[in-house]
């Protein structure tokens, strides 16, 4: 018999948040702002988080799961994402499924079955927005709701809601049947974004149905401090490289120097460990994790074949490999990050425990890196803590896009690189390729096809105002590679309609332990700003925008060569 849904018991925001946080999901503190964030969800409200990527907005939707009997249905775009937070809540003791097209049939029915059964076992539900819109779903989500088991929906990547937004998915706006349909009481909705401007955000709230007035909006800075903002400028009609290419000599040139200082480092550290404990090997240090860029599919290939001949150990990643072969790649990497190549030769107790065969040789390139040559398919959502850089190695496709991308680097905290390797020539190629998408979007609109493979429109979209803002959104990423004025965390702050603080004033104004954070805004809109923001953590603040200036002036080709280079050749279009 299903239970009345006016008999739902809202959840107590006194419950013991503290204890969940260090005994399930093994963190010392609360970040700023997740603390309220968690309380607010458990009291019920519907709560907008608009957060800088790595901030730890998964914590803000799964701690309230394991601290309620029902079911947080969570709604993500992307596949492996999906995996990889099902596999990571499983292993914190959150009992958490998918339903996705990867799902064996039987399986499927075990979950829908558990769902229904008044009582469920699963505390978090994964699925895209594709399955929220079919009539079986959501038949599911009616009755899981009157059974008053259905806690929150909460909205992963909710950029992706809006057609003004990067990877823009039709399904998403269908999710205005949610607060529509799950009534009394209506369903809690979260809502979480790293990459919002100000048009994404007014999308969100209308395509979710919500209430400006009644949901609790709660921003952090998009700000990464820890990531350094690099670009470095060439020209591809007149290279100074015998080869007639200078990016790539640039690259392995960048990556030789990486790899000369962590050869010193760990010298360092051998001769002084050498001295302390002269009985015991120094364990090997993890090799450099990176992420580099690339357009097509068939530059990360060639590009990864390239490293690989240098002796770097590089990998390519694209949506063309099979689910398996990327599944394999991506937990290659992610070992690569915590693995020891080398154990101790003794344990504390001076037991052998291994002795390796041989030393690797510290000083071969082939050592320092474990590298992935990537399309955007390795994007938004990885959480690997110990990247230190993201190249792009040509223009990213948009700033939410840069954004999203160079926001894998430093999850740790500590210091990483984000390099843009910009030629003028790629610009153009470019802006090209976003006119033929746009053209061809615009021709099957015309022929009143309801979405083209892989593409973005729907007819219910509005093709010219969203060709304009895509072009808009790449004018934007060109405008940060050819900035030689503004601190680039700054551009990026503004861009995404932040406000700037100064930092003597925001630390002069806080007190208490989380120094450096203020907390301003009513009750129903919270926001911490990061001090502003840029420490010598950019180019133009490091270098100073003069000699920015020069650099760039020297490296890039004029609009002229760059435009009859690009008419001149024959590059492949995908
Ligand atoms: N309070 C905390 N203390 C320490 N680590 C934390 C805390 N909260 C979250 N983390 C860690 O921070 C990392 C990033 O978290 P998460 O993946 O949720 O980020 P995110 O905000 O969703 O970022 P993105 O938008 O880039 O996907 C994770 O490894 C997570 O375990």
């Amino acid at each position: 018999m299903l239970h009345s849904t006016l008999k739902r018991k809202k959840p107590a925001s006194n419950v013991d948040i503290d204890y969940p946080l260090k005994k399930v999901f093994q963190k010392q503190a609360f970040r700023p702002l997740q603390r309220e964030i968690i309380i607010a969800a458990l009291d019920g409200h519907d709560i907008f988080v608009q957060a800088a990527t790595s901030f730890g907005k998964s914590l803000c939707f799964q701690l309230p799961a394991w601290c309620s009997k029902g079911v947080t249905v969570v709604i993500s775009p992307l596949l492996a994402l999906v995996q990889n937070q099902v596999n990571a809540a499983n292993n914190f003791g959150v009992t958490t499924y998918s339903i996705t097209s990867n799902t064996p049939f039987t399986q499927r029915k075990e979950i829908e079955a558990d769902l229904q059964c008044g009582h469920p076992h699963t505390r978090l539900l994964y699925v895209t927005p594709e399955l929220c819109s079919t009539e079986n779903f959501r038949k599911i989500l009616r009755r899981l709701h009157q059974q008053g088991q259905l806690i929150r929906v909460t909205v992963d990547e909710a950029h992706c809601i809006s057609e003004w937004g990067h990877d823009f998915r039709p399904a998403y706006k269908d999710l205005k049947w949610l607060k529509a349909n799950l009534q009394c009481p209506s369903v809690p909705i979260m809502a979480l974004t790293a990459t919002a401007t100000p048009k994404v955000r007014k999308d969100i709230y209308k395509y979710l149905n919500l209430k400006e007035a009644n949901t609790l909006f709660f921003s952090t800075s998009t700000a990464r401090p820890n990531i350094h903002y690099e670009i470095q400028y060439f020209s591809e009609s007149n290279p100074r490289d015998a080869s007639g290419d200078d990016i790539y000599p640039y690259l392995l040139a960048w990556l030789t120097s990486i790899h000369n200082r962590r050869v010193l480092m760990i010298q360092h550290m051998q001769a002084q460990a050498a001295t302390q404990f002269p009985s015991t090997r120094p364990e090997a240090i993890p090799s450099i994790l990176g992420i580099i860029y690339v357009n097509t599919r068939n530059l990360t290939e060639s590009l990864a074949a390239k490293l690989q001949a240098s002796g770097i150990n590089a990998q390519a990643y694209h949506a063309g490999l099979e689910p398996q072969q990327r599944l394999k790649i991506q937990s290659q990497f992610v070992s690569a990050s915590t693995k020891h190549p080398m154990p101790p030769l003794f344990n504390q107790n001076q037991d052998v425990i291994q002795a390796p065969k041989h030393d690797p040789d510290e000083t071969d390139i082939s050592r320092s890196f474990t590298l992935i040559t990537a399309t955007n398919a390795f994007g938004m959502g990885i959480d690997i803590p110990t990247i230190r850089f993201v190249v792009h190695y040509g223009l990213p496709r948009n700033l939410e896009s840069f954004i999203q991308e160079s926001g894998r680097a430093g999850r740790d905290g500590k210091a990483a690189q984000s390099l843009i390797l910009y030629t003028r020539e790629e610009r153009d190629r470019t802006i090209y390729r976003v006119k033929m998408d746009i053209s061809k979007e615009a021709r099957h609109h015309r022929d009143g096809g309801q979405s083209i493979p892989g593409g973005t429109l729907s007819t219910q979209t509005q093709p010219q105002a969203q060709a304009q803002q895509r072009m808009n959104s790449l004018q934007k990423v060109i405008e940060y590679c050819e900035n030689v004025a503004t601190c680039r965390h700054k551009l990026i702050g503004e861009y995404f309609g932040q406000p700037t603080v100064d930092t003597q004033a925001v630390r002069a104004a806080v007190s208490g332990e989380e120094s450096g954070v203020k907390v301003i805004g009513p009750v129903s809109s919270k926001s911490i700003i990061s001090p502003q923001v840029c420490d010598y953590a950019c180019d133009l603040c490091k270098e100073g925008a003069t000699s920015v200036k020069r650099r760039r002036d020297r490296g890039l080709a004029s609009d002229e060569e760059a435009s009859q280079f690009t008419q001149r050749e024959n590059w492949d279009y995908e």
